[in-house]
């Protein structure tokens, strides 16, 4: 894949954050990195569509998804990506298998229906073991679990791009290093290029093939990531 982010954006007002982060690449796992409030989500938000810049420009592989000088502003559903929250957002009223739907376009989502998923979404409810989990509620899920629900219905929409923002941050200790060797085999198994947010260098080493530094809003640098013998 290739990236191009060349955006420029006040978010709160005349004195609020300036995010002017400007990077490309062609690694198909990369990872921002950098200290809480760098403007990690917002630029995540910006490339899923959520925030729109005032000025610049987004593509993916060869696709315009933002330009404001020619005015093209692909609307978040039509942009071909999925984005993994922090918290996972699943909806606590919903049960897995409603979740997993929800995310599926064509009208499939019926929160009173009990209909067979698609074999796009089964494929990643067996892929993820939630075969015996799909009429229980996210509250009577562990973190894993919620987790990979989170995956599966992202995934399930086929997307060309997938953005983590923080995966592994709502995990403790040795629940992250299982699902972080979980993604990593993930990332070899499917061939789709993700962007990862993370402040944990581990994350950085297992997950990514380059780093982008963010800091203030700007990228301050870029650099391949430090293997561990
Ligand atoms: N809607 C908003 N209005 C005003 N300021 C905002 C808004 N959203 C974010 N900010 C500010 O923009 C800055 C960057 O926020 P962002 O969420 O991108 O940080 P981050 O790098 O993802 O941080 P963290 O690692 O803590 O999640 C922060 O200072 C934040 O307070």
């Amino acid at each position: 894949m290739s990236l191009s982010v060349d955006i420029e954006c006040r978010v709160g007002g005349s004195d609020g954050f300036l995010l002017r982060p400007r990077w490309h690449t062609d690694a198909r796992r990369v990872a921002l990195f950098g200290p809480s409030g760098s403007g990690k989500s917002l630029t995540m938000q910006a490339i899923a569509g959520l925030l729109r810049p005032d000025r610049g420009r987004i593509e993916v592989s060869g696709r315009v998804l933002f330009d404001a000088e020619a005015g093209v502003d692909v609307p978040p559903r039509e942009r071909r990506l999925a984005y993994l929250f922090q918290d996972y957002a699943l909806f606590p009223h919903l049960t897995v298998r409603q979740n997993i739907g929800f995310g599926l376009r064509r009208g499939w989502f019926n929160p009173h229906g009990r209909r067979a998923l698609p074999e796009q979404a089964r494929r990643w409810v067996r892929a993820f073991g939630l075969d015996a989990l799909m009429d229980r509620y996210p509250v009577q899920l562990s973190g894993g679990q919620r987790q990979r629900v989170a995956l599966a219905r992202a995934l399930s929409t086929g997307p060309g791009l997938l953005l983590l923002d923080e995966p592994l941050s709502a995990l403790d200790a040795g629940l992250r290093a299982r699902m972080r060797e979980e993604l990593a085999q993930l990332q070899r198994d499917i061939d789709i290029p993700t962007v990862l947010i993370t402040h944990d260098q581990a994350d950085v080493q297992a997950l990514a093939d380059e780093v982008f530094h963010i800091a203030h809003g700007e990228i301050r640098g870029q650099a391949e990531p430090v293997r561990r013998a």
